[in-house]
């Protein structure tokens, strides 16, 4: 038999049971709940991340839909123990699912919701900080200072890069990707070239515009070029930063060969999945080449990091923080409650997941909508006419 998980409960006669396997920030997904009738168990656990039995044990017997985290092995096993309690939803707190096994999801009938849009400018503006982080060498410099051992002005000391007028590359020009690239662009001034695999039409117009705009100001303009491949981004890029989904097609991208070919005093940064980069060749890399510079918010072995990488001045490492500003993380919370209660209803989904701000105004009810339901089609749910 299971071990028994403390919970804390709100509505304890709610008609629906909805659980969140960790406490979320902010009180308005909780309430939202409650006033449809949910009865909503939030798991007190002191552990960090729970193991499948924990999760097992807090769906019970009957249980009509989770809120999880993205640390959790949500797979066959889970899903099969979901359903079995008459469970239809669940929702990642967290755009990215690669925790989640969608297909077992679908084979069991369970609608998987993610929370888009809500952390694409807080993100980028991580990995904007990182990126200005590296290139100014502020972690080296301020370790330098607490040390005591800043004895006067000097011409070396702690000399970085210039951003304007450098190239920035990103790879993954998605919702994240092309919100860094404009922060990069507009704010200083940064040449664009990008990979994806789907051109990146409005970041385009954007630089467009900005260059003609900056231009007519007698300024330089700004330009941008779309790559047929990803190493031409590494050979071109002074400064790279990693915004693709995490799947088979982009387990370490980022490997030895491909850090070979980025120039000698690049900049790395990694604000997607940790994977994505093979951390031990990475490490290497750094060892071999002090001025390249690496900004990381994710690890392939979270919560851990590879050998050495932690003694690597020119490595500056951060918590998988990214998405972490209290706006977002409520809206994350209030997203992933919202695709929970929708499905539960029995409601259509939203018809742009890119475009969820009508579930965050704060001073009108939500639609009557799933926000974003990764596996909507497979389940030939509804798409909602609002
Ligand atoms: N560090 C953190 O706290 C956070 C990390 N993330 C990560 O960022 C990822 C991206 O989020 P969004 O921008 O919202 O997603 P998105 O779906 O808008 O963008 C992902 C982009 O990657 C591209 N892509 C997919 N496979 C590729 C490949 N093999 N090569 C090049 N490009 C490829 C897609 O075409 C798409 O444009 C999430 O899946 C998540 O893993 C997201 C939020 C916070
Ligand atoms: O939303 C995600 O994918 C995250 O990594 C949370 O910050």
């Amino acid at each position: 038999m299971a071990r028994p998980v403390s919970i804390e409960v709100w509505n304890p006669n709610g008609k629906y049971r909805v659980v969140s396997t960790k406490s979320m920030p902010g009180t308005r997904w909780i309430n939202l709940l409650v006033q449809q009738d949910c009865r909503v168990e939030i798991c007190t656990e002191k552990k960090t991340i729970l193991s499948v039995e924990d999760i097992i044990a807090l769906i019970g017997n009957r249980c009509d839909g989770v809120i999880g985290q993205l640390t959790e092995d949500w797979g066959e096993t889970l899903f099969s123990a979901l359903s079995k309690a008459g469970g239809k939803a669940f929702s990642n707190m967290a755009v990215g699912y690669n925790n989640v096994d969608v297909n077992a999801a679908t084979k069991y009938g369970v609608a998987v919701g993610n929370t888009p849009g809500v952390l694409t400018e807080t993100t980028a503006e991580l990995a904007a900080s990182l990126s200005l982080a590296a290139s100014r060498r502020i972690v080296e410099a301020d370790g330098f200072m607490r040390a005591g051992l800043y004895d006067g002005w000097l011409p070396h000391l702690f000399v970085g890069n210039l951003l304007k007028g450098q190239t920035v590359g990103v790879i993954g020009a998605g919702r994240i990707g092309s919100a860094y690239a404009r922060m990069m662009i507009e704010g200083f001034k940064m040449n664009l070239i990008y990979y994806d695999l789907y051109q990146a039409t409005r970041l385009e117009k954007f630089v467009t515009a900005y260059g003609q705009f900056l231009k007519a100001s007698g300024e330089e303009p700004v330009t941008w070029k779309r790559a047929s491949s990803m190493d031409e981004v590494l050979q071109v890029a002074d400064v790279i930063s990693l915004h693709p989904i995490l799947d088979k097609t982009t387990y370490h991208l980022i490997n030895k060969e491909r850090l070979s070919k980025m120039k000698k005093e690049a900049i790395l940064i990694n604000c997607s999945r940790g994977p994505v980069v093979d951390e031990e060749a990475l490490v290497e890399h750094l060892k071999q080449n002090p001025m390249f510079r690496v900004g990381l918010d994710v690890f392939e072995d979270e919560p851990y990091m590879k050998p050495g990488l932690a003694d690597m001045k020119n490595a500056i490492v951060v918590p998988h923080i990214a998405s972490a500003s209290k706006w977002t993380r409520e809206g994350m919370a209030t997203l992933a409650a919202l695709n929970v209660l929708g499905k539960i209803k029995g409601y259509p989904t939203w018809s742009n997941p890119n475009q969820v701000d009508a579930f965050l105004d704060e001073n009108s009810p939500p639609p009557s909508a799933c926000p974003s339901i990764v596996n909507a089609k497979q389940l030939g749910l509804p798409v909602s006419k609002l």
